[in-house]
C-alpha cells in the first residue's frame, strides 16, 4: 500500500536536506520523498545514501525524485518521475521488481498517460499556488480534481500536490484524491505531520511509534 502522506524534502543544502528528513522521521512521517535540486548527480548521490541511511533507521519509506538509477543504486523504495523526467516504462525495464514509480500529472489526459505506463501512483497538481516550484501549470483546485476523478475510475492512488495545508485536507479527500504530497506546510512545522496523517486517517505504524517509542 502506498502511504497517505508523502513529505517532500526542502533545504538550502545537503546538511538542512537531511536534518528535515531526519526531523519528518521522528515526527511520523511514513514516506519521504528525497527532492534535491541544482546538485550534481554525484552529490546527489551522497544525500540519497544518506537520506536512505535515515529512513531506514525509521522504517520509513524514501522516494527519489527525477533520478531511477539513483534509486536502484541506493534500495530507495521508488522514484518520482515528473513530465519532463526519464519515462517510467524505462524506468522499470532498470529498477527491482519491488520498486514502486510514481508520475506527475497536471491534466486528465497525463493521467491517463500514466496509467497506460503502470505507474504505481499519480500525484495531480497543482492544488493551488506554491513557492515550492517553479514554472507551475494552472492550478486544479477543489473543482479540478473532481472533474479529473470522476472521469478516471481508477484504482491507482491519485496524491493532490502543490500548496496544500492541514486545512484543505478534508475536502480535498471528497473530491476523490486518496492522499497528499506536501513540502512546504510540514517543513515550517514538523508537527503538522501528526495532524495530516489524523485528517487522512493514516500511518497506523506511525502512531505506534509514538505509542511505544
Ligand atoms: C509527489 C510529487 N508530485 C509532483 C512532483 C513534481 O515532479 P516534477 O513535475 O518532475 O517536478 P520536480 O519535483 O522534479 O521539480 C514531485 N516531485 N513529487
Ligand atoms: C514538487 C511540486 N510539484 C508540484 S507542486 C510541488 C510543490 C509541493 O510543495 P508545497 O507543498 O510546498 O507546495
Ligand atoms: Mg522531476
Amino acid at each position: 500500500m502506498i502511504p497517505k502522506l508523502h513529505y517532500i524534502s526542502q533545504g538550502s543544502s545537503s546538511e538542512e536536506q537531511l536534518e528535515n528528513i531526519q526531523k519528518a522521521c521522528t515526527s511520523g512521517a511514513e514516506l519521504v520523498q528525497l527532492r534535491l535540486k541544482n546538485v550534481s548527480e554525484k552529490n546527489f548521490l551522497k544525500v540519497a545514501e544518506a537520506a536512505r541511511e535515515i529512513t531506514s533507521h525509521f522504517q520509513t519509506r524514501l522516494i527519489i525524485n527525477d533520478y531511477y538509477k539513483i534509486a536502484k543504486e541506493v534500495k530507495a523504495d521508488g522514484v518520482h518521475l515528473g513530465k519532463t523526467d526519464s519515462c517510467p516504462t524505462i524506468a522499470r525495464k532498470h529498477l527491482y521488481s519491488w520498486q514502486i514509480i510514481g508520475g506527475t500529472a497536471n491534466t486528465l489526459q497525463d493521467c491517463e498517460t500514466l496509467l497506460d505506463k503502470q505507474i504505481n501512483y499519480i500525484s495531480l497538481g497543482p492544488f493551488r499556488e506554491t513557492t515550492t516550484k517553479d514554472k507551475l501549470p494552472p492550478v486544479l483546485g477543489l473543482n479540478g480534481y473532481t472533474a479529473i476523478t470522476d472521469v478516471l475510475k481508477t484504482g491507482t492512488p491519485i496524491l493532490g500536490v502543490g500548496g496544500i495545508t492541514t486545512e484543505d485536507v478534508t475536502a480535498i479527500l471528497k473530491t476523490g484524491i486518496s492522499g497528499i504530497a506536501v513540502s512546504g506546510d510540514i517543513t515550517r512545522d514538523f508537527s503538522k505531520i501528526r495532524t495530516f496523517n489524523q485528517l487522512l486517517n493514516a500511518s497506523s505504524t506511525a502512531e505506534q511509534r509514538y505509542t511505544f517509542e
